[in-house]
């Protein structure tokens, strides 16, 4: 059967993404944490994995560059990609969330919101009616409210402690994330049979 290539998230999901790889079969000797490596061949050859930032699985599985991605919702709705999302593997779960320094909303004129997810915080206020200025910010996003370059934040609550450390509070919930198994179109109808065999293995682990 032809081999098929997979990107992997690199960071705090790919422990869970590789263990789940290898209780379905599929073993990658040389990958560990503190590799500098990019490409595993599995031991059969029946998969290629390559690992690249998590941001980026849904631009190599749009285009084919990977038939297949392990990757968070939020990137995914991020991306806005035009590929299938098959699976929910059911780790990294957290919250997409609106936050602030006060529990509502509070703005002068147009509301200004600081996130990693700037097409997710334009789409969530655009349905509600409110305009807003989207600030990009690739991390420690709560610092914005804090020294009053944004209103608000749109970010990732799993525990709540970044929130209640910077005094910031939720003000509205959003999307449930977790980590999600994605398929290029493309591939789907031309390695069927391989996409299909490696999904029902996973799902037989998941279940
Ligand atoms: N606090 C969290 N708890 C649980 N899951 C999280 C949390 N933060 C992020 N995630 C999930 O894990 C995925 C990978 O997060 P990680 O922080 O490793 O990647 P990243 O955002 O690309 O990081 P960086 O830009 O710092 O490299 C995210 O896309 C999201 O789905
Ligand atoms: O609710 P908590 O358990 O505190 O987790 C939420 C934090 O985790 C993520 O940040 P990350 O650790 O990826 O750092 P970053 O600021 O570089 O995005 C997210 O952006 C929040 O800041």
């Amino acid at each position: 059967m032809e081999s098929i290539t997979l990107a992997l998230a690199k960071g705090r999901t790919s422990k869970n993404s590789i263990s789940l790889l290898q209780m379905a079969g599929y073993h990658f000797d040389d990958f560990d944490e503190d590799t500098r490596k990019l490409v595993f061949d599995d031991h059969h050859k029946r998969m290629k994995l390559i690992s690249v930032k998590a941001v980026d699985v849904p631009t190599y599985v749009e285009k084919g560059a990977a038939d297949i991605g392990i990757v968070g919702k939020d990137n995914i709705l991020e991306a806005q990609s035009n590929i299938y999302e098959l699976l929910d593997l059911s780790f990294g779960k957290c919250k997409f969330v609106v936050a602030g320094m006060s529990k509502t909303l509070q703005y002068k004129s147009r509301l200004i919101v600081a996130s990693k997810y700037p097409v997710v915080a334009q789409n969530h206020f655009e349905a509600k009616g409110v305009p807003i200025e989207t600030i990009k910010l690739n991390g420690s996003v709560e610092l914005a409210p804090l020294i009053g370059m944004a209103d608000v934040i749109v970010d990732i609550v799993e525990t709540g402690r970044t929130l209640r450390e910077n005094g910031l509070s939720i003000i509205e919930e959003m999307d449930d994330i977790s980590t999600r198994l994605i398929v290029n179109k493309a591939s789907f109808a031309t390695k069927t049979n391989a996409i299909e065999q490696f999904i029902t293995k996973i799902k037989t682990v998941l279940e």
